[in-house]
């Protein structure tokens, strides 16, 4: 049976104005409809070429904050949505989520400012007197029901290690039914088993195998060969 709480997507490319710059954007800009067939779907590719565009307005469409935190957070610091969040329409499953959020890293102080303000603790001290990283963590630790999980880039602040645990965390919570949709450029999160990967790269947005992703190849020819490989672009940028 299809658990999924977003099953799939469609774009209405008529509400879009004619000059916006989301028809600029080839990867999406070829989509009318993408499904959801997978617990967890990671989107990756070059940077630009459109993936937090598409995550934040799936994100705006099913209720969420522009800028994040769980579907109770209204708050705005900035204006910067694209009208591509009112042109799409989700298809949801029977399922209601139990918890949800959406996280961006880029807006998570001011997420962490309200869950303050919200008397949301998160971990044993407040998201402010934890380092980025362990308030990073921290907040996603404190979801553990079935729910939507909508995450921007989660590794920006994590190290290695932590890395580790948030994949442990969200490849267990899959397993139990919560749906996550992550743009990420981690080799070590897309790592985690039973994925959709997503490749917005070539102009298209393509499933593709994780031994295929750049960031695997990239990562697996530095490790191997690091030093000459290492030699070899410095010669090149002579
Ligand atoms: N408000 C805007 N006005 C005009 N162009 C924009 C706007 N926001 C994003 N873009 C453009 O849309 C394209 C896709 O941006 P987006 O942030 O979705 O890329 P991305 O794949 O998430 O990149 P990254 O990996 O660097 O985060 C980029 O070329 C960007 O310059």
């Amino acid at each position: 049976m299809d658990n999924k709480f977003i099953r799939s997507i469609k774009i209405d490319w008529s509400m879009i104005e004619e000059d916006s710059y989301l028809r600029k954007i080839q990867s999406i800009n070829k989509i009318s409809e993408l499904s959801f067939t997978n617990n967890i779907t990671f989107f990756i590719g070059e940077n630009g070429t459109g993936k937090s565009t598409l995550l934040e307005a799936i994100a705006v469409a099913y209720g969420f904050n522009p800028e994040g935190g769980t579907l109770n957070y209204r708050f705005s610091t900035y204006n910067d949505t694209s009208e591509l969040s009112d042109a799409i329409s989700i298809s949801k499953g029977f399922k209601r989520p139990l918890s949800s959020f959406f996280f961006r890293a880029e807006s998570f102080y001011n997420v962490a400012t309200k869950a303050i303000e919200y008397n949301s603790l998160y971990g044993e001290k407040g998201l402010h007197e934890q380092s980025h990283g362990e308030s990073f963590l921290s907040f996603f630790q404190a979801f553990q029901n079935e729910g939507i999980y909508i995450i921007d880039e989660p590794e920006s602040a994590l190290s290695m290690q932590r890395q580790l645990t948030l994949l442990i965390q969200i490849a267990e919570m899959a397993k139990k039914g919560s749906q996550f949709i992550i743009v990420t450029h981690s080799p070590i999160l897309l790592a985690i088993p039973n994925s959709s990967i997503w490749s917005f790269d070539n102009g298209e947005i393509h499933a593709c195998e994780y031994e295929e992703t750049e960031n695997f190849q990239i990562l697996k020819m530095f490790v191997n060969n690091r030093e000459s490989f290492i030699k070899q672009l410095l010669a090149d940028g002579k």
